[in-house]
């Protein structure tokens, strides 16, 4: 590794308590993200890839193990997050949600309109911006919160199938847009999907998760240059032979899964 460390997990543990007994849901996981680094994790459905996401956000404790990120600015949010669905605030305008973290924050009002309009403008929602969630399409809502963990400028952004429910045709043009905002911005980034050519699109190096309980098992590097489009990623044979790779490894531990 090159850069400067901006996550780093070390033997992180989480165990769940239920009444009929406890899962071990990360076991052992150690990784380092760097800065500006985009990072994604594959694995099968359950090995842990929300869990380990929300114990970064805070949201949840690790039973074992710590992490830490690396902050430059006191000023800056620790992490913002972008859920599949329910990442925008019903009530709030587009511009509201958009503006949500840095009002929280209590900055100057010209910085959070300068902000907000920048951010409306990158993300296409600027004729939308009165508008409430109810009003918008699936791809606009997931638009106002990829707009929303931007503009609050936090230390890493932390992705959790951000285009999971949407079809496939707004998916590419959402993560084409994303890697616009990002390649400006070069924030640390840690996504998780199921979908292996988002990994192969979106990454720098994607993590391969392990069944349950979960650890990470293998790394793949994607060198390929930026700014990449998926009909790069598509007619490249390199990426149709890591395509395959991730592809069997997923069945394997699917199948493992299912023993
Ligand atoms: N709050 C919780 N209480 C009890 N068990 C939990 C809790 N959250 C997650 N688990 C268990 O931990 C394991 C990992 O769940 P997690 O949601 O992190 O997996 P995942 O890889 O994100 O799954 P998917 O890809 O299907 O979203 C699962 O067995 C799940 O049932």
């Amino acid at each position: 590794m090159e850069g400067k460390p901006k996550i780093t997990v070390e033997g992180l543990m989480k165990a769940f308590y239920k009444k009929q007994g406890s899962v071990i849901a990360l076991e052992n996981i150690s990784l380092t993200v760097e800065e500006g680094e985009f990072v994604c994790l594959v694995g099968p459905s359950g090995c842990g890839k929300t869990t380990l996401l929300r114990i970064l956000a805070g949201l949840e404790q690790p039973s074992v193990g710590s992490f830490t990120i690396a902050t430059e600015r006191d000023d800056r949010p620790l992490q913002s997050m972008v859920f599949q669905e329910r990442g925008v605030i019903p009530w709030l305008t587009v511009r509201e949600n958009v503006a949500f973290g840095l009002k929280m924050r209590k900055l100057p009002k010209a910085f959070i309109e300068e902000r907000t309009n920048f951010y409306l403008k990158k993300t296409g929602l600027e004729r939308f911006a009165s508008l409430y969630p109810k009003e918008l399409s699936g791809g606009m809502k997931q638009r106002v919160s990829i707009a929303r963990a931007f503009a609050n400028d936090p230390e890493i952004l932390l992705m959790d199938e951000p285009f999971g429910a949407l079809d496939e045709q707004n998916r590419f043009i959402l993560q084409e847009e994303l890697l616009s905002i990002w390649a400006e911005t070069r924030k640390t980034v840690l996504f998780i999907t199921h979908s292996i050519d988002e990994a192969l699109l979106l990454s720098d190096r994607i993590l391969l998760m392990g069944a349950q309980p979960g650890k990470i098992i293998d790394e793949i590097i994607i060198d390929k240059p930026r700014p990449r489009k998926i009909e790069d990623i598509r007619k490249d044979p390199e990426m149709a032979a890591k395509f395959i790779e991730i592809w069997h490894h997923l069945q394997e531990e699917v199948l493992k899964s299912r023993e």
